[in-house]
């Protein structure tokens, strides 16, 4: 008899390190850097419209974390992590709906879902299809300083009536992850907290660690 392969979602656990916007030229060394250190999914997150310039990236980052055995999920763009044959796309508000993305990307690949400071999108999403669910900014981001803010308790009340994992987001540093754990978080994104530390590996290390 054949072992089951094990399926993505299963793997939806540990640091979740998302590519900083301003990386340039050492976007898949700072990103191997977080690999190194233990990230176990990494989120390709460009804002601009550079068609090829993100293609090439989303492709070079895919096979990166493949090399390290970690999940690649592009964000925003079902349509470019269909064409890398990324392990899945993160979808907020701005970024269609989850049966677009699910027609785009097949039924095998992970969708994630942001639902920001509320519960009721997390119980839509998930009974929508998502594979995980997002709630954030749970501290001040400097990524992100207009981001909403979801406090800790939400994570609680949201591990206590979802089934799928669930990710923290906004200002997670070494200072403040043991609490969002504890909270009941399965996935911490991080961004600064990892690329802005002076030793990137170091950090995604130590963040690695608290799981
Ligand atoms: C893991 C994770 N969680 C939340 C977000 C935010 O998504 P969204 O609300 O669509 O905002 P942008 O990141 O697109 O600016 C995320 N990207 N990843
Ligand atoms: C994309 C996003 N959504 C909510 S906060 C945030 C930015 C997270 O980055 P950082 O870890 O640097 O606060
Ligand atoms: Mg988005």
């Amino acid at each position: 008899m054949t072992t089951p392969p094990i399926s993505r979602q299963s793997r939806l656990h540990g640091l979740y390190v998302i590519t900083p916007q301003d990386a340039g030229d050492t976007l898949l060394e700072q990103a191997a850097a977080a690999l190194t250190g233990g990230a176990r999914i990494l989120q390709y997150r460009d804002k601009s419209r550079d068609h090829d310039r993100r293609l090439a990236q989303a492709q070079a980052l895919c096979r990166l974390c493949r090399d390290h055995q970690a999940l690649f999920i592009v964000n925003d763009d079902a349509a470019l992590a269909a064409r890398v044959e990324a392990d899945g796309v993160h979808i907020g508000s701005d970024d269609g709906d989850i049966a677009t993305a699910r027609a785009l990307v097949g039924p095998e690949r992970i969708i994630g879902v942001s639902c920001y400071n509320r519960l009721e999108l997390a119980r839509r999403a998930e009974a929508a299809g998502a594979d995980y669910v997002a709630f954030g900014a749970l501290f001040p981001s400097g990524t992100k300083p207009g981001a909403v803010h979801a406090p800790l308790s939400l994570i609680r009340e949201a591990r206590q009536s979802l089934a799928v994992p669930i990710t923290a987001i906004g200002g997670i540093t070494q200072d403040n992850a043991d609490r969002v754990i504890q909270a009941g978080a399965h996935m911490l994104a991080v961004i600064q907290g990892v690329f802005s530390a002076p030793d990137i590996r170091a950090a995604a290390a130590d963040l690695s660690a608290r799981f």
